[in-house]
């Protein structure tokens, strides 16, 4: 019979690996798991609640608030606030980062970066969403209020990310920066318990992930690279298979077990890119390395990119080593083509 791991157990024995610890980062951690299991219950009876549905608003990025984007913002915030880790947050839903101005969050050492609802587009239709977070130490002086430069550092700064996907089952997947960890709830008992530990991405897959409704808008080399992917040829598994949910994190999963690729490019319509490079690239980023895995935006690591905006966003190519790599060589040499 194997041993029952909870997170909160793995945490702690996690925690003993640093011996500067002072505790903070895993007391963030476990508000995490506090917060997605009330979020959990909400999306779970979402139907049977008036939850569903459009809440009248929009963010600052123009798009329709749903009701649930809302209450998982206000879920995790809480859960942020009343820590005393945290002296800061930025989210999807809030134009501006949130400083923390009570005198006991003033002395947190972290701030949080969370997409509190991605696929928001899939609530209402019951397909799995999810919940994206990204840690990092803030670097103006505890006790002083968080600052910008807190919130604006390159990816390779994270101390620790993760995702909850609120699916089938509901998982908690993280990385500290010494591999990825997948935790399974367990309704019974209301615990995380480690189910996938140690995930390694398969260095190349047979899965592309990409809404080819934006295809005729986007790098001719991108249509090279999706054509090849559906190309007859049995000695490299191909044609692939096209899977794309539409929630990123569902999407991001499955591609990360199985092996696969997924690609929301910079388009006509999203010439900067749709997803955002502060809460939903880089944390999915920090996970796909510590896997094995290759997150770019079709030219450079993501990680490495200066970020300058809060909302910023950026083209988005993430999964297997392999055939993050082929999409990004196809995309270089239609570049070389146009520049003969
Ligand atoms: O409908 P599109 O253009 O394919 O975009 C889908 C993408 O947009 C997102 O829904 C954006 O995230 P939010 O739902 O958090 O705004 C991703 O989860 C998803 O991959
Ligand atoms: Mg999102
Ligand atoms: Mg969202």
């Amino acid at each position: 019979m194997s041993k029952i791991i909870t997170l909160h157990d793995f945490i702690l024995d996690r925690q003993k690996d640093f011996a500067y610890a002072t505790g903070e980062l895993s007391s963030l951690l476990t508000d995490i798991s506090v917060a997605s299991k009330i979020v959990n219950r909400d999306v779970n009876r979402a139907g049977l609640v008036d939850i569903l549905g459009a809440k009248g608003e929009t963010n600052v990025q123009g798009e329709e608030q749903q009701k649930l984007d809302v209450i998982a913002d206000d879920a995790f915030i809480r859960a942020f606030k009343t820590g005393e880790e945290v002296c800061g947050i930025a989210s999807e839903e809030n134009d501006d980062f949130v400083v923390f101005d009570d005198e006991i969050s003033k002395q947190g050492r972290y701030v949080v970066l969370f997409d509190p609802l991605d696929g928001s587009s899939n609530i209402d239709v019951n397909v799995s969403i999810g919940t994206i977070f990204s840690i990092y130490r803030r670097v103006s002086e505890p006790g002083t209020m968080a600052t910008k430069e807190d919130f604006l550092q390159k990816g390779t700064e994270q101390v620790a990310a993760g995702y909850v996907l609120f699916g089938s089952s509901t998982m908690l997947v993280y990385t500290t920066g010494n591999g990825v960890n997948g935790f399974t709830l367990d309704p019974s008992i209301g615990e995380f318990c480690l189910s996938h530990p140690n995930i390694q991405s398969p260095e190349t897959g047979r899965i592309y992930s990409i809404n080819e409704g934006n295809l005729d808008r986007c790098d001719p080399g991108l249509k090279d690279y999706v054509q090849y992917c559906r190309a007859e040829d049995p000695s490299t598994g191909r044609p692939y298979s096209g899977r794309y949910i539409g929630s990123l994190v569902a999407d991001f999963h499955r591609n990360l077990l199985k092996g696969g690729v997924y690609v929301y490019p910079t388009t006509n319509n999203w010439p900067e890119g749709r997803l955002r490079l502060l809460y939903e690239c880089n944390p999915l980023a920090f996970i796909a390395e510590q896997a094995g895995g290759l997150a770019t935006d079709g030219h450079q690591r993501i990680m490495e990119i200066d970020p300058q905006e809060l909302h910023q966003r950026c083209g988005y190519y993430v999964g297997s080593k392999d055939m993050v790599k082929k999409a990004m060589s196809s995309l270089k040499h239609s570049e070389a083509l146009i520049h003969i």
